[in-house]
């Protein structure tokens, strides 16, 4: 069965697993030391379970068990719920979702309902259905995987940041609700993590033709944002692992915080958002770091650089 590990075993639902952030958190649940989660990790197509049943090694069937759930899907999600026994869910990790990238303009409307639909209404759905059980227990952890573009837009991210955008918005005005219910919401903002994401988001783009889009636009998305992409991975990039023992770090504290910024290196970039309360300022850092600076004398990046490993270095932060 899904659930009815050892007693006192915190039962733990993660979406998404079959790679990256999601497969890394199960693993390093289920590795934990005092055994004290029972671990089911979710995706949406079991075909592609084999990453982490080979990750989980022995654990799998003992601390680690997998299930199907399509965070698109009504039914998919009912289904693995009403599955678990008595629909105990101690901590809910929403993490399953998906980027996309590109020039509004040669977006078809449907891909962006897609990336709505996965990104925002399928952690919506999830807690949905799990939360009612949360409050009726007065118990109960939720940690949704946002972003940093949940909290700042990125040239040519503007779908995916305002997916997360949605999913912000929604869960703080949740978090506050739940508090009196002994339930907890936090959300992660990681900045650029190693993953089938970022391959998706830079090696797939490479390629692509933009038939619809005027040049000036093809030509700043293909020789001005994706160099500074590939750059700002390099740069500040942190491994799933890091995402992974953050996760763990805000299931194990007695207060958790509702925002949790997994990257120092990426803070500077978003405290020009808070610095100036007109927006002028990142959205003309941002400019002059995408499109003037860096073409120009190539010194964008060193920009870059200094706004994070310069302000970072003296305090000995790193990004993993
Ligand atoms: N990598 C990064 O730079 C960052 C990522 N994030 C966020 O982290 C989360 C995890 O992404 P990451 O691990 O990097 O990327 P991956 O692409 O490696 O993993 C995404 C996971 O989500 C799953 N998924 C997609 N659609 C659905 C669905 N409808 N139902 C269930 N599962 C689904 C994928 O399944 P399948 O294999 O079937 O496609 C996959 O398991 C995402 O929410 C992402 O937005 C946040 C900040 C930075
Ligand atoms: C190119 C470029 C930028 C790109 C940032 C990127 C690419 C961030 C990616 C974040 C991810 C992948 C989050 C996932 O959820 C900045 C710093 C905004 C400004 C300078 C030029």
């Amino acid at each position: 069965g899904l659930s009815g590990g050892l007693h006192g075993q915190k039962v733990v639902l993660i979406t998404g697993c079959s790679s990256g952030i999601g497969l890394r958190i199960a693993v390093m649940l289920a590795e934990d030391e005092k055994q004290r989660y029972h671990v089911i990790a979710t995706m949406r197509d079991l075909k592609r379970k084999d990453n982490l049943v080979k990750a989980a090694g022995d654990l799998y069937s003992k601390t680690l068990f997998v299930a199907e759930l399509d965070v698109c899907s009504d039914e998919s999600v009912k289904q693995c719920i009403n599955s678990i026994k008595d629909r105990h869910i101690d901590i809910l990790i929403s993490n399953a979702g998906i980027g996309l990238v590109g020039p509004v303009e040669s977006i078809p409307m449907d891909e962006m309902n897609n990336v709505f639909e996965t990104n925002f209404y399928g952690s919506v759905r999830l807690i949905k259905e799990v939360m009612p059980d949360m409050k009726n227990r007065r118990a109960g952890r939720i940690i949704v995987i946002s972003s940093v573009m949940g909290l700042q837009g990125v040239a040519f991210n503007e779908v995916y940041a305002a997916s997360k955008f949605a999913l912000e918005g929604f869960c703080e005005g949740l978090a506050a609700q739940l508090l009196s219910f002994n339930v907890t919401l936090s959300m992660l903002e990681p900045g650029p993590v190693h993953t089938e994401f970022e391959l998706k988001m830079i090696q797939g783009m490479k390629e692509k033709e933009w038939p619809s889009v005027d040049p000036d636009t093809v030509n700043y998305f293909r020789n001005f944002y994706l160099p500074g992409a590939v750059d700002i991975f390099e740069i500040l990039g942190q491994t799933p692992d890091h995402i992974a023992k953050r996760t763990m770090s805000v299931i194990e504290a007695s207060n958790p915080h509702f925002h949790n910024l997994t990257n120092p290196l990426y803070s500077p970039i978003l405290a020009l958002k808070y610095a100036d309360e007109t927006g002028c300022l990142s959205v003309q850092a941002f400019y002059c770091m995408l499109f003037t600076l860096r073409p120009l004398m190539n010194v964008g990046m060193p920009v870059l650089k200094y706004l994070t490993f310069g302000f970072m270095r003296k305090w000995r932060i790193s990004p993993n």
